[in-house]
């Protein structure tokens, strides 16, 4: 597994973090026009830091490019001479569309649009992946590399948009309900520490019973709601503001800024 990402910024790094943690690779390639936030891993056994994409094309067989989808076009073309039917491209950009990958590499290469998210710095990214025809066939490597930093699911391509904004997006989603509920503690009383902390449990101790219970959020939420209690309380004047609401309209607003994103 000889590894490559271009663009190292926020997703890059994270995703260099993961790999780099689980030592899934014999060699990892990081580029970037700014190699600050991997400098760190230089030192590293078989990461090399570099500003040379090409370089990092040359020596690597799975590349990830971890572009805005401004940069993305200009990056591809600036290499695209370099990269073979060997290879197996990989692209994050939101609303970079297959189509126009091939367009600059040619329908003969295997391409594959993954979306992680940031968790896979720790290995608990929700990753989604879509292949063109040609890198159906690399779809397993793919999820095997993902599966090592989380959790992988292969869904057709036109779904990738709407991926991207509950799995993606939706790290910031739920680290804003995160924060409101730090919020609502410091108002009954905690300090902010303290209310993090009992936010951040909660959250997680939510995510884990659902996990591994495999129950219906809504079965779990009857096991806490005594009749007449405070919990239902909370819940409907919740409802009465609007929470379900805005989380949706939230959600699909996100949905409509990406396919914007995907036109333009
Ligand atoms: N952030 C996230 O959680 C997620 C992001 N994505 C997608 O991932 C992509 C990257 O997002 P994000 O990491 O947040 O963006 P960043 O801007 O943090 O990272 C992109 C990196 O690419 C670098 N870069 C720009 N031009 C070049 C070039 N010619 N050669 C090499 N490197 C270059 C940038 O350098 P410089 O800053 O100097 O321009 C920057 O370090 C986007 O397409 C986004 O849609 C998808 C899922 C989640
Ligand atoms: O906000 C964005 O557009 C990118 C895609 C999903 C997460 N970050």
């Amino acid at each position: 597994m000889k590894i490559a990402i271009i663009g190292t910024g926020n997703l890059g790094s994270s995703i260099a973090k993961g790999l780099i943690k689980n030592k899934s690779f014999t060699s990892l390639y990081l580029s970037d026009k700014n190699t600050a936030a991997v400098s760190v891993f230089s030192d590293e056994d078989y990461v090399t830091v570099t500003h040379d994409n090409e370089l990092a094309v040359k020596e690597s067989d799975i590349l990830i490019f971890a572009l805005q989808p401004r940069h993305i076009d200009k990056v591809l073309q600036s290499v695209s001479s370099s990269i073979t039917s060997y290879h197996v491209v990989m692209s994050v950009a939101a609303g970079f569309e297959i189509s126009r990958i091939e367009s600059i590499l040619g329908k003969d290469k295997n391409i594959i649009r993954i979306m992680p998210n940031t968790a896979i710095s720790i290995g608990k990214s929700m990753t989604c992946l879509s292949a063109n025809n040609q890198g159906q066939s690399k779809i397993e490597l793919a999820k095997k590399i993902f599966n090592q930093l989380g959790t992988t699911m292969v869904i057709p391509e036109e779904q990738i948009q709407a991926a991207t904004v509950i799995c993606a997006s939706g790290i910031a989603f739920w680290m804003r309900l995160v924060r409101a509920t730090t919020q609502g503690a410091i108002q009954l009383g905690f300090e902010a520490e303290e209310a993090h902390q009992l936010a951040l449990q909660t959250c997680y101790g939510a995510a884990s019973l659902l996990k591994e219970s495999g129950r219906h959020p809504e079965a779990e939420i009857d096991r806490v709601t005594t009749p007449s209690g405070c919990t239902i309380e909370g819940l409907n004047e919740m409802e009465h503001q609007g929470l379900s609401s805005s989380l949706i309209k939230g959600i699909t607003a996100s949905f409509e800024k990406i396919n914007q994103i995907k036109k333009s």
